[in-house]
């Protein structure tokens, strides 16, 4: 089968490659100046980050490279500072120069992490990302998006730092649970509803072929959705405007991750997040009725939550304030005129946000 390549282009330009087997092009991805490499990755691909390290002093087109593995504790346990810290301490005493780089093997907490030791090294090295998990895939790796939680909340700490080249290999999904898999796809589901609704019809067609990493289906959905970020992030880097409708779902999921002390899937979480938005658009008088019942029927029929404890309100507005997109205590939500058309939704009054969440709250 033949690889795709999509491009981000403007202010930030790479390739990202979608295909099977192509591990190999990590290497010719970095730059043949690039003496050392820092292998960032989790503990369960120990053996598969060793045999990348193999792969990596094989190629000796410009030199022979020192290649260094550095392995962090699981998911968002990894992303926190102290683990940065730890990467910064490998590099230091490695003697990591600007021309050197890291390379990102990992779900979307690996290539968030190594993004972000990569951006402030040194004030920012070269970053490759190989994502391994559906999430990783379609949209933590892509778009420069990169940093760390902290006790007060979701990715508070961080920085845009592109990637050189995104290395999208299909076979490393083979090993993650269907439960992992589907959690991941809810940002795929995410650029159904934002962007392109083919998505939600081929999901609605056979939602088992849909989230099921062999299929062409899987492979359509989700390249779609990556060609949606790769457009959107190619117009706004920085997030000074349309990126935004990315964050579709995430004002009230980063609230449940932050609740949840960052034990759920970043992908569960948006998924009640998206049922939130939805019903917050219906009750703000934009989106139709249908459209949300859309929402509901397609998460579910994935098997993606759509509820959350109703006694935790309180707690979710609370952390909701220090959302991003907050200006000067003023909540701002993206929000559904339709399917695919986004909006900005500025300073709701507290008693719709109540509204719309007795309509998740379970
Ligand atoms: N930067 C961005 O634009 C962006 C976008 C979306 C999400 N994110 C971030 O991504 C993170 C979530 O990413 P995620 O859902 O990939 O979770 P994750 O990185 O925590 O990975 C999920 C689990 O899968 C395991 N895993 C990884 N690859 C595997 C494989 N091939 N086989 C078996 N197990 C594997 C990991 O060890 C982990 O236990 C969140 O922190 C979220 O905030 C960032
Ligand atoms: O790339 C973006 O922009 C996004 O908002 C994508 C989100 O799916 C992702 O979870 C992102 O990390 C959220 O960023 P944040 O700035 O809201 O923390
Ligand atoms: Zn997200």
């Amino acid at each position: 089968m033949t690889n795709t390549t999509i491009s981000v282009t403007g202010q930030a330009s790479y390739d990202i490659t979608v295909g099977r087997g192509i591990l190999d092009q990590v290497s010719s991805a970095l730059d043949p100046a690039v003496r050392k490499v820092l292998v960032v990755h989790p503990p369960t691909l120990g053996a598969r980050a060793a045999e990348l390290r193999e792969r990596l002093l094989a190629d000796t087109t410009g030199g022979q490279r020192e290649v260094l593995l550095a392995e962090v504790p699981d998911a968002e346990q990894g992303k926190r500072i102290e683990v940065a810290a730890f990467c910064w301490q490998i590099m230091g005493q490695s003697d990591f120069t600007r021309t050197d780089a890291v390379v990102g093997y990992g779900g979307g907490a690996v290539t968030d992490l190594a993004g972000f030791v990569a951006a402030t090294w040194l004030r920012g090295v070269q970053v490759v990302q190989v994502p391994t998990t559906v999430l990783g895939l379609v949209d933590a790796s892509v778009g420069g998006k990169t940093g760390v939680n902290t006790a007060e909340g979701k990715n508070l700490v961080g920085a845009f730092w592109a990637p050189r080249a995104v290395i999208g290999d299909l076979d490393e999904l083979g090993s993650l649970s269907a439960h992992e898999a589907t959690a991941g796809y809810a940002e795929v589901v995410k650029a159904g509803f934002i962007w392109a609704p083919e998505i939600l019809d081929i999901i609605e067609a056979d939602p088992g072929r849909a989230v099921d990493t062999t299929t062409e289906e899987f492979r359509r959905t989700v390249e779609l959705a990556i060609d949606m970020k790769a457009t959107v992030v190619s117009e706004d880097f920085r997030e000074a405007g349309q990126r935004e409708i990315l964050n579709y779902g995430h004002t009230l999921g980063h609230a449940i991750e932050h609740a949840e002390r960052y034990r759920w899937r970043h992908g569960a979480a948006i998924s009640i997040g998206m049922m939130y938005a939805a019903e917050l658009s219906r009750l703000a008088g934009r989106l139709p009725d249908a459209a949300v019942d859309r929402h509901r029927s397609v998460l579910e029929s994935l098997g993606l939550p759509t509820t959350y404890r109703a006694g935790a309100w309180p707690q979710l507005l609370a952390s909701m304030q220090r959302d991003k997109k907050t200006r000067g205590g003023m909540l701002r939500f993206i929000v559904l005129d339709d399917i695919a058309k986004p909006t900005v939704l500025q300073a709701p009054d507290e008693s719709l946000l109540f509204a719309a969440y007795q309509e998740v709250g379970a």
